[in-house]
């Protein structure tokens, strides 16, 4: 699956390209947001959730780079959210949170961690989320070199989910092209956040997403 991450794309045509990711066959669209403090650098918010959402049927998925995700959900899950991604880094007991977002506010629910984090402390929280999104590149911005190193990550990765949650995805994000893509599928991942590689594509994001899929899928043997 790829989920084209809009922090790439020319936001004086947000809606545009956004419908034509999804008319490409884009699983979902990738919303990263940023407060500056867990984070060095600003995104955006709930209201640009909100005007995409009458823009596209594929759902919108939200990575929570901020140090308090508890504050900003609701508002979020009011705009149209499909799924909340929070960051392990910033939840010392995160199953009050994990839990919350799938039954009180009924929503799928992502745990996210940097590549400095190891593989086992996610280990405990698999059974408890629908996607486990293994950062590629240290967050905070787009258009970063893919940190090879978690090629390794992503096989112990998908070895854990295959074992405790094998209807867990696996999304990798960070540094995603048509380089790197084959590669982090054939290790284990099934859902690929791709920015630059998408918004940035001199053959167009229409024509990157197709080759995106095509390449992830040659791959994914496990
Ligand atoms: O969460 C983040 C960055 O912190 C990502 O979602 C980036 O937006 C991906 O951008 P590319 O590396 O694909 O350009
Ligand atoms: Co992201």
């Amino acid at each position: 699956m790829i989920a084209p991450s809009i922090l790439a794309a020319d936001f004086s045509k947000l809606g545009e390209l956004v419908r034509e990711v999804t008319k490409a066959g884009a699983d979902r669209i990738h919303v990263d947001v940023m407060d500056g403090h867990f984070v060095p650098n600003l995104s955006m918010g709930s209201v640009v959730v909100k005007g995409l959402r009458p823009v596209t049927t594929i759902p919108l998925e939200v990575h929570l780079m901020v140090e308090d995700p508890g504050r900003f959900l609701d508002g979020f899950v009011k705009e149209g959210a499909d799924t909340l991604i929070v960051h392990l880094e910033v939840l010392a007991d995160p199953r009050p949170m994990l839990e919350h977002i799938k039954k009180a506010l009924g929503k799928k629910v992502g745990l996210a961690f940097n590549p400095d984090m190891p593989i086992e402390r996610i280990e405990p929280y698999l059974r408890d989320i629908d996607l486990a999104l293994c950062m590629t590149v240290f967050p905070g911005f787009g258009g970063q070199a893919f940190i090879p190193d978690s090629l390794e990550r992503l096989k112990k990765l998908r070895a854990l989910v295959n074992e405790h949650n094998p209807a867990c995805e696996i999304e990798v994000d960070g540094g995603i092209d048509a380089r790197t893509i084959g590669t982090a599928a054939g290790a284990g991942a099934n859902v690929f956040v791709a920015g630059t590689a998408v918004f940035g594509a001199p053959a167009g994001p229409a024509a990157a997403v197709k080759n995106l899929a095509l390449l992830a899928s040659e791959q994914m043997s496990w």
